[in-house]
This record gives C-alpha cells, structure tokens and sequence, in this order.
C-alpha cells in the first residue's frame, strides 16, 4: 500500500516537488537574510522583493514571538530556506521537544545556545537525527565584547571561550556553530572541514555597527572560513534590498576562504 500511495503523492505533486528539488540544487547562497521585524506584513514586503536563489532567511525572536510557525511555514512554501533561530536554552526535554517541534515546520537549520551544556546538546542532537534540519549551537553572541565577559564572570578573551564552545558542540554531534567572523580562521583549525560556521555582525565598511561588538565585513569572514553570513540592518535598512543583497551575494562570490592546514 505504501508505494503506490508515495507514488501518488509524487504525481499529483510533480511541479511542487521539481521546484523544491531545483532549490536545493540551486540555492548556493551564504548570505541569511535576518527578518528582525515586530510583524508578519512587513517581512513579507521585503520578501516579495527578495528570491530564494539569491538568500536565505532567517526568522529570530522578535518576528517568531509576533508571527509565530504560520508565518515560517509560508516561507518555507515560498521555496525560502529558513534559520529560526531561536536559541532554545532550557533543561534537556524542553529543548528537545521544541527541536522537533522546529523541525515540523520545514525550516533548514535551527539553533540551540551552547551554554545549555553537554547534556542539553545530546538532547537536541537526538531529537533531530542528523541529516535532517541542520542543528547548530550559538557560542558567544556577537554583540559581547572581551568588557562584557568580567561582569558575567568569565575571565578570558572571546576567542578562547567560543573555541572551547565549539568544540563542546562539535563532539556532540552538532552541525555546526554560530561565532563572529573574528574567530573562524582560528575555529578552522580545530575543527572538521564539514562543520558549519553561521557567523553575524557582518558590516560593510561604511555601515553602522548598532549593538554588534565582533563584527567583520563579508569579504574579511569568507577569508576567515565563515560558511554563512547572517546579515540583518544592512540589507533590510537599505534603500534598495535587493540591489544590496546582489552586491553582498557579490562581494562574497569573488572572495575565497584561506585554507588551514589539514587537521
Ligand atoms: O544566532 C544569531 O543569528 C545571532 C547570534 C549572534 O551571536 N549575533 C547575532 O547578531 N545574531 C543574530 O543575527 C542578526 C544580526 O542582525 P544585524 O546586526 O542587523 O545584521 C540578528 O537577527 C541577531 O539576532
């Protein structure tokens, strides 16, 4: 019974499925285009000027606390890839059931935040097999700088806590982590070439850094290794998104990582 029903559902969805089977193969984009807005209308606006083949989105707190999974599921349909990134930090069965939860949607990578502890990664790690939404761990937020880390009792440079951070997640079986740009060529390093490097506070030379501390521009984080750049402000502030979005997709086709030495 089960085949011929698979194979129904493959007919009477042939158009759907070959679009979604040319996204995957097409969309090469490292530019995640963050959609921090308080409502559901104007992510959409800015979407509509946007194309799948030239970004991914990504939906954060502030839009998924307003417009919550229907709005991440009409963007998923729309053939986006979509990051939620909601940073899931709780004790281990709270984030594994909102892991599952995250991956019912269809979204292509989610987050959890490191300082969850060991424990904590495992259980995201087996609520969603591998292979399936890509599962990464938050190190340390971009928008904290080395003065921050004494008035929360850590006593070392950025650089050294998100290694030891990386680490953690990697030899829990994660996919990768979220970091500046400021730190990816020395991650490179130390861990496996497959694993992921998602890193925001990307600014272009003449932008503003708002509350973004460890910031690089595009080119500098592709050099470093970064896989991903996360980028908000930039381009959802500009006056034309989509002609920014072509000259980041730009900057960062002509630049090429710096390779490390084999591990
Ligand atoms: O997990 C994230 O995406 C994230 C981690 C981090 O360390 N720093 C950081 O800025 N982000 C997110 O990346 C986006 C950066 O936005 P802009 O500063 O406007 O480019 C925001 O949506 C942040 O929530």
């Amino acid at each position: 019974m089960r085949t011929p029903l698979l194979l129904h559902l493959f007919h009477s969805n042939r158009i759907y499925f070959t679009f979604f089977c040319l996204n995957l193969i097409m969309n090469e984009s490292r530019i995640i285009v963050a959609l921090d807005f308080n409502n559901a209308k104007q992510a959409l606006n800015l979407t509509s000027q946007l194309d799948p083949q030239l970004c991914r989105l990504k939906v954060g707190k502030e839009l998924f606390t307003a417009a919550g999974p229907v709005l991440v599921e009409q963007l998923v349909r729309g053939g986006f890839d979509v990051f939620l990134d909601l940073k899931f930090h709780d004790i281990p069965n709270t984030v594994a059931g909102a892991c599952k939860a995250a991956v019912s949607m269809g979204v292509w990578m989610l987050n959890v935040h490191a300082f969850g502890g060991k424990k904590m990664l495992l259980a995201a790690r087996e609520a969603i097999p591998s292979g399936t939404a890509k599962l990464i761990a938050v190190t340390l937020l971009t928008s904290i700088g080395r003065d921050d880390l004494d008035d929360i009792g850590l006593h070392e440079e950025p650089e050294q806590i998100v290694r030891r951070l990386a680490a953690l997640t990697e030899s829990c079986g994660l996919d990768g982590v979220v970091c500046s740009a400021q730190e990816t060529s020395s991650l490179r390093h130390h861990v496996n070439p497959d694993f992921t490097l998602v890193t925001p506070g990307i600014r272009l030379e003449n932008n503003n850094h708002d509350d973004q501390i460890r910031i690089a521009t595009p080119s500098a984080a592709i050099k470093n290794g970064a896989d991903y750049l996360v980028i908000g402000r930039p381009v959802t502030q500009a006056h034309d998104p989509l002609c920014m979005l072509r000259q980041l997709n730009q900057i960062v086709e002509n630049e090429r990582p710096v390779s490390p030495p084999a591990l």
